[in-house]
């Protein structure tokens, strides 16, 4: 089922002359209920535009988009945003700064009810025994994790991510991609993920959707991760194909970014047929490779 449909989406910014600046043009793009999608491309192509447009915190200027079969007009409860930053009130508690929003999104729960969902979405995120800590008494991981639990207590139809574990150092990013993949697995939440970090798409989402660069950015390419849930990074990092994924998405980044092309759609095999066999498992990859 159809969760996410985007159409012909563009952004024109004001330059200081007073003209459009084109960001972003002619964007296409559906995105199925429960999938996890990954937005990459190079820096300031527009990725956090088209998150922020999906968000609802900035305005559309050409174009649509139909969450849920409604066609959105600003932010609302449907969706919810992790920024790089997770932005906690330093008066609240990571129980309260949780409990915050909650507040607004089931405003007709009892009060019972709402301290489970909260106590609920921390525990998720593994801090069932730090909601009583402020964010000065936490580590910039537990305050996004507090960040992670505050979006995904909204249960929201569509979790949209701009680089959450940017910040982050890679240890305690792995753990949280791994946190991250475990609620979604659970919640089938449908989720928008902006990157710069292709092991991070290539291990999270289910497709990848690689923008050409801008001004006028636009889709370029999209990539079907074809790897079952759950998934395991030892296993993933052991499969031939999780580096031809890799190899795709920097070869895109390196030497097709430029190019305004009618957009294009890969999957694990059309991505495989120049070694000019039909490959269907990373077993015979593995020997027409070798
Ligand atoms: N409020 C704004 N006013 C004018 N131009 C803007 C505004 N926000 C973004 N832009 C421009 O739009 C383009 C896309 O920016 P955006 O932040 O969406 O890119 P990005 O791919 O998310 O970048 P990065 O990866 O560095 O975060 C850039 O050229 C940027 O300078």
């Amino acid at each position: 089922m159809r969760s996410v449909e985007i159409f012909n989406l563009a952004k024109f910014y004001p330059n200081p002359y007073g003209e459009p600046f084109k960001a972003v043009v002619d964007f296409n793009l559906d995105i199925q209920q429960g999938e996890f999608v990954g937005l990459i491309g190079h820096s300031g192509c527009g990725k956090s535009t088209v998150l922020t447009m999906l968000a609802g915190l900035n305005e559309i200027s050409d174009g649509g988009i139909v969450v849920n079969g409604r066609e959105i007009d600003g932010a609302g409860p449907d969706r919810a945003v992790v920024f790089q930053s997770p932005c906690l009130m330093p008066w609240l508690t990571a129980f309260g700064n949780v409990m915050l929003g909650v507040k607004n999104v089931y405003p007709h729960a009892s009060s019972n009810q709402r301290k489970q969902i909260v106590e609920s979405a921390l525990s998720a995120v593994g801090l069932a025994d730090s909601m009583k800590k402020y964010p000065r008494e936490m580590s910039g991981g537990m305050q996004q994790r507090v960040g992670i639990a505050r979006a995904i207590a909204l249960k929201p139809k569509l979790l949209l991510l701009d680089e959450p574990f940017g910040r982050l150092d890679s240890l305690t990013r792995m753990e949280l991609q791994d946190v991250m993949l475990d609620i979604l697995h659970r919640e089938k939440i449908t989720t928008v993920l902006v990157s710069h970090d292709v092991d991070e798409v290539v291990f999270l989402c289910d497709r990848v959707v690689m923008m050409t660069n801008g001004p006028a950015a636009t889709l370029g390419e999209v990539l079907n991760i074809d790897f079952e849930r759950p998934r395991d990074r030892a296993s993933l990092l052991q499969d031939p194909l999780y580096f031809r994924y890799l190899d795709h998405l920097v070869s895109f980044l390196t030497e097709r970014a430029h190019l305004r092309t009618e957009p294009r759609h890969y999957d694990s095999k059309s991505l495989l047929t120049f070694t000019g066999k039909k490959i269907e498992s990373a077993d015979e990859l593995s020997q027409a490779v070798a």
